[in-house]
């Protein structure tokens, strides 16, 4: 699953295109997760939830802006995720099956905001991407 330099190259090229973005990107990424995905507000009770609210927007653009610090240091995840990885394991908790499934919504809204980019490599290199700080994130769990 180790992401190649083309895979790195895809993911750096196609974050460039979601930056300005980040929020409304997020907020629909989150907002595919919930809708899709019910269980998963379980973990946002004290959010608005609601389409278009500021809380969506506001954390879409924490988790997406995350990644792009992640891209950024593509070749050192675990030190550039480290105290989110503490979060998610020590505080958080979240089921781990559940960043498969933000993975797949990130996904699909990139496909839909990014569909001439997004072709086969780049959505490869994504999954794997995704996949890389998902592991990250749950690599502290005991
Ligand atoms: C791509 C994977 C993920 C990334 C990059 C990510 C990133 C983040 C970031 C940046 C924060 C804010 C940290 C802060 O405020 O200091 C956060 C908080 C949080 N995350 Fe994640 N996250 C991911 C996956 C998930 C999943 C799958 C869930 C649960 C379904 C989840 C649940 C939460 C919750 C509940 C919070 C706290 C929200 C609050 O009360 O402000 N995260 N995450």
């Amino acid at each position: 699953m180790t992401l190649t330099d083309s895979d790195k190259a895809a993911v750096v090229a196609l974050w460039g295109k979601i930056a300005p973005q980040a929020n409304a990107i997020g907020a629909e990424a989150l907002e595919r997760l919930f809708l899709s995905y019910p269980q998963t507000k379980t973990y946002f009770s004290h959010f608005d939830l609601s389409h278009g609210s500021a809380d969506l927007a506001n954390h879409g653009g924490k988790v997406v802006n995350a990644l792009g610090e992640a891209a950024k240091h593509i070749d050192d995840l675990d030190a550039a995720l480290s105290t989110l990885s503490d979060l998610h394991a020590y505080n958080l908790r979240v089921d781990p099956g559940n960043f498969k499934l933000l993975s797949h919504t990130i996904q699909v809204t990139l496909a839909i905001h990014f569909h001439k980019e997004f072709d086969a490599a780049t959505q490869a290199a994504w999954d794997k991407f995704l996949a890389e700080v998902a592991t990250v994130l749950t690599s502290k769990y005991r």
